[in-house]
């Protein structure tokens, strides 16, 4: 390399072992955006934490609220792994869920599938062309918080009350008078990485807006403002619930479209939009 000439960013991150071209997808489910990477026909997975920055990277990459690889799995139809933006790993990722499940059942004709992912199995389904995904029962004692009744417990200079609630991974949800109003870039990153979230929170401002209709905007964990959230609705309605303020099927209008969830005995279902935006190749040795 010349004096002077300065490396292309990517180039600081560390090189995949594989380095032949990565083909993904973009999709987004109400604005939540996702790289899909399909590594089903590889012996393991590709992504490290280097790679989903630099793929994640909105300038020098492709960007993407999250990244779901697609592996093989010996007991489920395919298992998922979730990376945010800043390359860190979450246990779920319900709108990516619901992309992938939809282009799945697509490729293969499927009105079901069954899908491995860090909390569990997930079941999905296509009633009608409409894709639902259970994502399981909700954790109302995650990581030791029950229902995070204290917000001075918070350190913030928040009035509320917030609700933990645990779907595979942490949401911290705060029911506010008026959600457009709700300062999310500026308190959500402090309730993110306040000291009683061990491992960080999602968090979520919600208003009731018409019966069993909530305004939902979100303070994504590892990523920051999204324009919807699938656990974080399915966290919302089930936090919404509890404390009397829905019944158990709820509409979630995000900033980037409506979500709906219906809380089941089996657990809690998530459907919404789904959309596939392109599909295309990372250049060779990008990454390297
Ligand atoms: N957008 C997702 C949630 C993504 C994971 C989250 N940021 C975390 O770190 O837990 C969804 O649709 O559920």
């Amino acid at each position: 390399m010349r004096a002077g000439l300065v490396r292309p960013r990517a180039h600081r991150y560390m090189a995949r072992m594989d380095d032949t071209p990565l083909t993904f997808h973009k999709m987004h489910g109400a604005g939540n955006d996702f790289v899909v990477i399909d590594s089903r026909h590889r012996a393991s997975g590709v992504m490290t934490a280097a790679l989903a920055q630099a793929i994640g990277d909105r300038h020098r990459g492709v960007g993407f609220d999250q990244l779901a690889e697609l592996r093989s799995d010996d007991a489920a139809d395919l298992a998922l792994d979730f990376w945010n933006a800043d390359g860190s790993q979450a246990g779920a990722c319900g709108n990516a869920t619901r992309c992938v499940a939809a282009m799945v059942m697509a490729q293969c004709k499927a009105t079901s599938l069954s899908i491995r992912t860090a909390r569990g199995l997930l079941r999905a389904e296509d009633r009608d062309g409409q894709i639902w995904v259970n994502m399981g029962a909700p954790v109302l004692d995650w990581q030791g918080i029950p229902l995070a009744r204290d917000c001075d417990t918070l350190h913030l200079p928040l009035s509320g009350d917030p609700t933990a609630v645990g779907m595979g991974n942490p949401h911290c949800v705060f029911f506010v008078p008026d959600a457009e109003a709700a300062p999310v870039a500026s308190q959500g990153p402090l309730v993110e990485h306040d000291p009683l979230f061990p491992e960080a929170t999602n968090v979520e401002f919600a208003a009731l807006s018409a019966p069993n209709h909530l305004r939902l905007r979100v303070w994504e964990r590892g990523t920051g403002i999204t324009l919807a959230c699938g656990s974080g609705a399915c966290a919302t309605a089930v936090a919404a619930h509890l404390r009397g303020l829905t019944g158990r099927q709820v509409t979630i209008t995000a900033d980037g479209g409506t979500l709906m969830v219906d809380w089941r005995d089996d657990g809690v279902w998530l459907s919404g939009p789904v959309a596939h935006v392109f599909t295309a190749t990372l250049a060779a040795g990008f990454g390297a």
